[in-house]
């Protein structure tokens, strides 16, 4: 089955794509690899049998691998380098002649870089610089370099996902966890599934563990480590919610890294959101910190789709299809009273992206209240006064509100301004009746002998609680095989995930 997706996927434009990069990149030596073994290797990736068999390779990876030059060499070498540059820089005949003219203002950035002696005349040979205007302005020339400046060498933040001609880790003695932190999201079954079988069969990784309750579980009992198996896992893509289940906090650094240290971890990987990708960083750090040669890869999970760097994140369109079933209740119930209005509260802590996207899709709302954009509730150009021309216009209205939308309207104790969740999250207060309550409050004050109905309906948890639709579940399928892939194929402390259409895989620092 697995081969099947497999090929599947290699059918889409996307990865057609992606194969043609990888062709070009196919051999990067990226900073965000990990250190290779000392000697070059010879690897096994067959799923089915022990033994190298380069013919039932899925994805057409070559077994064959050599090691980069060690780290230290490449540095050496990268300092003697500069080291040269600046002696060419300082050397004599780069020096302005002291008798020359002060050079025109237009020039003066010219001084910052003279002329490399191998370009230069040979000193011997050399003419006394000439005190006339146009012997000084033939000097200039002679002496300063009008080539633009070098460009700094920078390594690129992404590189193209997908499976690399050459292996950079060893699939036998592998050992892969996983783990899922946070919040739920659609489709977190899915990658968990798709990381299990793609190890298994794309590579021959026996040995993967689900680590359960999130970060806390690395440092749990044995029971939190679990091993899976693509049997295990079958399944899994049509249960909602994280079969490893997930928690908030217990961040421990130390405790994390020795636990993957003492359970023999060679390859990590964590999904979740924002707060588990500075956790993983963390953990990336200290990895380098401690010279751990164990990779680390963030899967993207928010279905509050807040990471802006990638197009999409999965769940997002699962939790937005089953918003618009909310936002149709919410309808039915406006239309059937007398001025009627529906009130829908959806996820969003800090993005509205969930409310807009079912508002825009479903065609019913009047009115769409999302964090980005403050309001006011009375008075000129308030929420009271458009509602009022709403509802003598159609009869009802259909409101959706995003959960961190009003926030500042919301009166609250000095206790519930301080609260925090276990991650350290501001804890909101809940919008939804908040906002109903008012409604009621300003009805009954301003149109007493008219009839009112606010129906108020909260699917927060139920959108996020389903399985993954069809979209989202290949989706996820694409998001675990590319981080298995980049893992392969020797990067540690990076994202994948869709970049314009294309499947990339982000280093760390750009993403938080
Ligand atoms: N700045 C941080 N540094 C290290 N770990 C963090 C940080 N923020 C959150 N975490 C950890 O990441 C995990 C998930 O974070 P949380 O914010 O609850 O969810 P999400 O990943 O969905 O944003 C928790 O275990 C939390 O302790
Ligand atoms: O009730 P919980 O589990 O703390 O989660 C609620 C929060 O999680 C969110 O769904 C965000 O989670 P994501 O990390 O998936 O974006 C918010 O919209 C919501 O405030």
């Amino acid at each position: 089955m697995q081969n099947v997706i497999g090929d599947m996927l290699l059918n889409t434009k996307e990865q057609t794509n992606i194969n043609a990069m990888i062709r070009t990149v196919s051999h990067t030596r990226s900073k965000f690899k990990v250190k290779p073994p000392a000697s070059s290797v010879r690897f096994s990736v067959d799923s089915h049998q022990s033994t190298p068999h380069r013919a039932s390779l899925p994805l057409s990876l070559a077994d064959t691998w050599t090691p980069p030059p060690p780290l230290r060499r490449q540095q050496r070498h990268r300092r003697r380098r500069h080291r040269a540059d600046q002696h060419h820089r300082d050397a004599p005949a780069a020096q302005p002649p002291r008798r020359a003219a002060p050079p025109r203002r237009a020039d003066r950035r010219l001084l910052l870089r003279p002329r490399t002696p191998s370009r230069a005349t040979p000193t011997s040979s050399r003419r006394p610089p000439s005190t006339s205007p146009r012997g000084t302005s033939l000097l200039r020339h002679a002496f300063f370099d009008l080539s633009p400046p070098p460009r700094r060498r920078r390594s690129s933040p992404t590189a193209a996902a997908g499976p690399r001609e050459c292996l950079g880790v060893d699939p036998a003695p592998a050992r892969a966890a996983l783990v899922t932190c946070g919040g739920l999201c659609p489709g977190l079954n899915t990658v968990l599934r798709e990381l299990v079988v793609g190890l298994h069969e794309l590579y021959g990784v026996r040995d993967v563990f689900g680590v359960a309750a999130g970060y806390r579980g690395f440092y749990g009992a044995d029971e939190d480590h679990v091993r899976l198996d693509p049997a295990t896992v079958d399944d899994w893509h049509k249960k909602g919610g994280t079969v490893l289940k997930t928690t908030r906090g217990g961040f421990d650094l130390n405790k994390i890294v020795d636990g993957i240290v003492a359970r023999g971890y060679t390859q990590i990987y964590a999904i979740g959101g924002d707060g588990t990708m500075r956790g993983a960083v963390a953990i990336f750090q200290e990895f380098k910190r401690r010279g751990l040669n164990i990779s680390i890869t963030g899967i993207p999970k928010t279905v509050d789709n807040d990471i802006g760097i990638i197009d999409r994140s999965f769940g997002f369109q699962t939790a937005v299809e089953i918003a618009q079933q909310a936002i149709d209740a919410a309808h039915v119930e406006a239309v059937s009273a007398v001025n009627g209005i529906g009130l829908v509260k959806l996820m969003g802590r800090s993005t509205g992206h969930i409310a807009l996207h079912a508002t825009l899709s479903s065609r019913d709302v009047d009115c769409c209240l999302i964090p980005e954009v403050p309001f006011h509730l009375e008075g000129k150009g308030g929420l009271f006064e458009f509602l009022y021309s709403r509802i003598k216009e159609k009869g009802h209205a259909v409101i959706v509100v995003a959960e961190g939308a009003g926030q500042e309207l919301i009166p609250r104790t000095d206790d519930q301004k301080r609260e925090q969740d276990e991650s350290g999250n501001i804890v909101f207060l809940d919008v939804g009746p908040f906002l109903k309550s008012e409604l009621g409050r300003w009805w009954k004050r301003e149109h007493p002998n008219e009839l009112f109905t606010v129906k108020y309906i909260d699917p927060t948890y139920m959108i996020r609680a389903v399985p993954a639709n069809a979209t989202d579940n290949l989706y996820c399928t694409l998001l675990a095989h590319s981080a298995i892939h980049g893992v392969m194929a020797g990067f540690t402390g990076f994202v994948p995930g869709p970049k314009t259409g294309l499947t990339v895989i982000f280093r760390w620092k750009i993403l938080l």
